[in-house]
């Protein structure tokens, strides 16, 4: 079986290094995973990596342009990968874009939603992992990291926090229609490592059980 896990959040959450202990704690089960981002994953979309991170495009449906190209690179890699029974973990993905480009800047939502669905052909995640922090404690793992230092992450306390209501919101309007996960990343590294392996492995039970049902029931 394969999978294919996001993890969301704004700035400084914890995304990236869930993502790999997530990625360790799966190989060590066993289970071929696949890691990626967007924006990147390809090398049309570390070019376009390159360009959002250093340059704060005002125009969210420009800025989408940019997304939707390397978002498109990066879905027609993360299938193959799940053709070949991959755990594809995902470091952002749809529900950034409408966090960032509709509910923090504002984008038409119905072109966005478009462009959304031209760039993903309707590839939905199996399971979304929002990772919720409070903007002062980015804030501060963003001033202590060397690596942190993108258009992004040098955004004011009023962005963090416009990003982490969007996130919040998404959760809102989502919980129960799909499987999404809000968790306090405020937490020890492991304490909110071994809560996300958890939900992982409880959805790859829920779907064992139901194909074994409906092998029983054939
Ligand atoms: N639970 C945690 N407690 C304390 N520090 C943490 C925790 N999780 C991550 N960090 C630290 O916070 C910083 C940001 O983490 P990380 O790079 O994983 O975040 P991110 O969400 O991927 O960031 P971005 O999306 O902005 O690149 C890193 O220095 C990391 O070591
Ligand atoms: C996928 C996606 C990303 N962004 C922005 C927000 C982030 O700060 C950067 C990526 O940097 P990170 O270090 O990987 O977090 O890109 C966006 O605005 N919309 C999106 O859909």
């Amino acid at each position: 079986m394969s999978y294919f896990i996001t993890i969301e959040g704004g700035e400084a959450v914890g995304k990236s290094t869930q993502l790999q202990l997530l990625s360790e704690k799966l190989k060590e089960r066993n289970f071929s995973t696949y890691n990626t981002k967007e924006p990147g994953g390809t090398k049309i979309g570390e070019a376009i990596r390159r360009v959002m991170l250093s340059e704060m495009v005002s125009d969210p449906i420009t800025e989408m342009f940019l997304l939707s190209a390397s978002r498109r690179e990066n879905v027609k890699v993360i299938r193959e990968h799940l053709k070949n029974e991959k755990v594809v973990l995902c470091d952002r993905y749809i529900d950034s874009s409408v966090a960032y480009q509709i509910t923090v800047k504002d984008g038409d939502s119905d072109i966005i939603s478009k462009m959304i669905e031209y760039s993903t052909e309707n590839l939905i995640p199996d399971l979304t992992i929002i990772l919720d922090l409070e903007p002062k404690v980015a804030m501060e793992r963003i001033a202590l990291s060397t690596s942190h230092n993108s258009v992004y992450d040098m955004q004011t306390y009023e962005f963090h926090s416009k990003v982490r209501a969007a996130f919040l919101k998404i959760y809102e309007e989502n919980k129960g229609k799909r499987n999404i996960v809000l968790l306090n990343s405020a937490e020890d590294i492991n304490i909110v490592s071994d809560t996300i392996l958890n939900e992982v492995l409880n959805l790859i039970k829920r779907n064992t059980e139901s194909i074994e049902k409906l092998l029983i029931n054939k």
